[in-house]
């Protein structure tokens, strides 16, 4: 197999689309879904480089995994579900803190998925929610979720890992709203993020592999007779 040369993550709750969106991308199509165990990965092909897109389990059985799925990404895209208010809400309270692991240059975006679920009319900023948002809007449902939240939460993150708005990209840019089902700016969304993952990988294959311990290179220390290492 090949070497990836860096990583994107998705992470999310269970249901909100993590594995239909990474289908829709790498196979172009929407088909059910089981709900994810553990993890699994797929490698891209980006210009000369290869890069794992790891789909993560939502599930909070699954979720000590999660940092380990996020160790050095040069990418986590935080999905929800447009139509669920507290799926963005985990985005922050459960998990953000698993990308404590990623790269220190991570390029965060995030994604409201299941767009064709609901009518284009986002809810005026003044109105009150849940009680209102879950009223129709021409055939399909309101948008319980506003660009505006998941911007919102774009600060936040900037916030939380002491980033500058000015040295990273907009948070117009990175927040985007996508239909795995009908395939609406999937393609966009991976191209977008492939893209500025490239400058990160050449950063991180300048520096070499990570300082870790190579556990497979220890040999344990000859004992002397009293008991000490030699
Ligand atoms: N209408 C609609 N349904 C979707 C969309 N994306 C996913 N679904 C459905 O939502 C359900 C959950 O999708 P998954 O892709 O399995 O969700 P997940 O985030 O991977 O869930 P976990 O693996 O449990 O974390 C499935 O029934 C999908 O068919 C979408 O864009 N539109
Ligand atoms: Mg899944």
């Amino acid at each position: 197999m090949k070497k990836p040369d860096g990583k994107v993550v998705l992470l999310g709750d269970m249901n909100v689309g993590k594995t239909s969106l990474l289908h829709r991308y790498m196979e172009k199509r929407f088909q059910e879904t089981v709900s994810t165990v553990g993890g699994a990965f797929y490698l891209k092909q980006w210009g000369p480089y290869n890069i794992s897109i790891w789909d993560t389990a939502g599930r909070e059985q699954f979720h000590g995994l999660g940092s380990m799925y996020c160790r050095g990404a040069a990418a986590v895209i935080l999905t929800y579900d447009v139509n669920s208010l507290q799926s963005l809400t985990e985005l922050e309270e459960r998990f953000l803190a698993l990308t404590d692991s990623a790269s220190a240059d991570c390029i965060f975006a995030i994604v409201g998925n299941k767009v064709d679920l609901t009518d284009d009319c986002a809810l005026p900023p003044d109105e009150n929610r849940p009680e209102k948002s879950v009223a129709s809007c021409g055939s399909k449902v309101r948008k319980q979720v506003r660009a505006e939240d998941a911007i919102a939460l774009y600060k936040k993150i900037l916030k939380y890992k002491m980033l500058d708005e000015k040295d990273v990209p907009a948070a117009e840019k990175m927040c985007f709203e996508t239909s795995a089902k009908t395939g609406y700016k999937v393609d966009y969304l991976f191209e977008t993020v492939f893209e500025m993952v490239v400058p990160i990988i050449v950063r991180q294959k300048a520096e070499g592999p990570p300082q870790t311990v190579d556990i497979t290179d220890y040999k344990p220390a000859k004992r002397t007779k009293s008991g000490c290492c030699a």
